[in-house]
């Protein structure tokens, strides 16, 4: 994929379960080697608008951009091998360990010998899962059972990466490494785009952040550089008044 400034871009995004509208017109780009948090309440739209990024989905209506290219224009396959989807749920084998899941991945996207040995290794580093690298997965944390499906979806070093709630109740130490993972990708020119309910997350990860509400971007929240985590010159404790206490004292 090209070097230009938007990595990805929706235009007028709709997508319906049944009769149900989920998303209702949602426009927004990411930059490249942008931090772009998606917050939103529980069935706001956020799982659907994530895998349709990740072309898991097909949008009803509307047009994707993937480095100012449609998505049409892309042979699916050759977009896929550039995109690192992290669902919800723990996708991996739970009876293998983390050593022999990334493994299974890295061999999938066609690396062999002693790449593949060097791949594994040093993304398990990355996520500090060397010392439980040989220990079954599903004997592990949730937060390290994360952090490896976190690792399966780097193992091929897609230039965008899409996270559906990869820091949800983990751990203080996975999600620091979790999140240090993703800032150190986002100083490669690696974008990511990912679902939170973390509002301090956001506030200290993120260099924007789109808040969803019944399908629709509700607010967009820009998060100064050099400004130690400040939306819009707002301090945490007056967006959350704003959010939350004014609303309350205007019902
Ligand atoms: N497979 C499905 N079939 C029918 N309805 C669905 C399906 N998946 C999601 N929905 C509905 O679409 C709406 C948006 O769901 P979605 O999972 O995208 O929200 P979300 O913002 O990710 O929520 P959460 O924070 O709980 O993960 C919800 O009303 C949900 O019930």
């Amino acid at each position: 994929m090209g070097d230009a400034m938007g990595a990805v871009k929706a235009q007028e995004v709709y997508y319906g379960y049944g009769k149900e509208e989920v998303l209702k017109g949602i426009s927004f780009e990411a930059n490249k080697g942008e931090i772009l948090g998606i917050l939103g309440d529980n069935g706001a739209g956020k799982s659907t608008l994530l895998s349709i990024l990740a072309t898991l989905q097909e949008a009803k209506k509307g047009t994707l951009y993937y480095y100012d290219q449609r998505k049409e224009d892309y042979a699916l396959q050759r977009l896929r091998e550039d995109i690192g989807y992290v669902p919800q749920e723990i996708a991996l084998y739970l009876e293998e360990t983390p050593y022999q899941n990334l493994k299974i991945f890295a061999r999938l996207q066609g690396l062999k010998g002693k790449n593949l040995r060097d791949r594994v290794l040093s993304t398990l580093q990355d996520l500090d899962l060397v010392e439980e690298m040989d220990k079954p997965v599903k004997t592990l944390s949730g937060g390290m059972k994360r952090r490896t499906n976190l690792g399966v979806a780097l193992i091929h070093r897609p230039s965008l990466l899409i996270l559906d709630e990869p820091t949800v109740g983990i751990d203080f130490n996975s999600r620091k490494a979790i999140l240090k993972v993703l800032r150190g990708l986002s100083k490669k020119g690696r974008t990511i785009i990912y679902s939170t309910h973390a509002l301090e997350e956001v506030q200290y990860v993120c260099d924007r952040a789109l808040v969803i509400e019944q399908g629709t971007i509700q607010q967009e929240l820009s998060i100064n550089e050099g400004n130690d985590g400040i939306f819009e010159g707002k301090s945490m404790e007056e967006v959350f008044k704003k959010w939350f206490v004014e609303e309350k004292e205007e019902e």
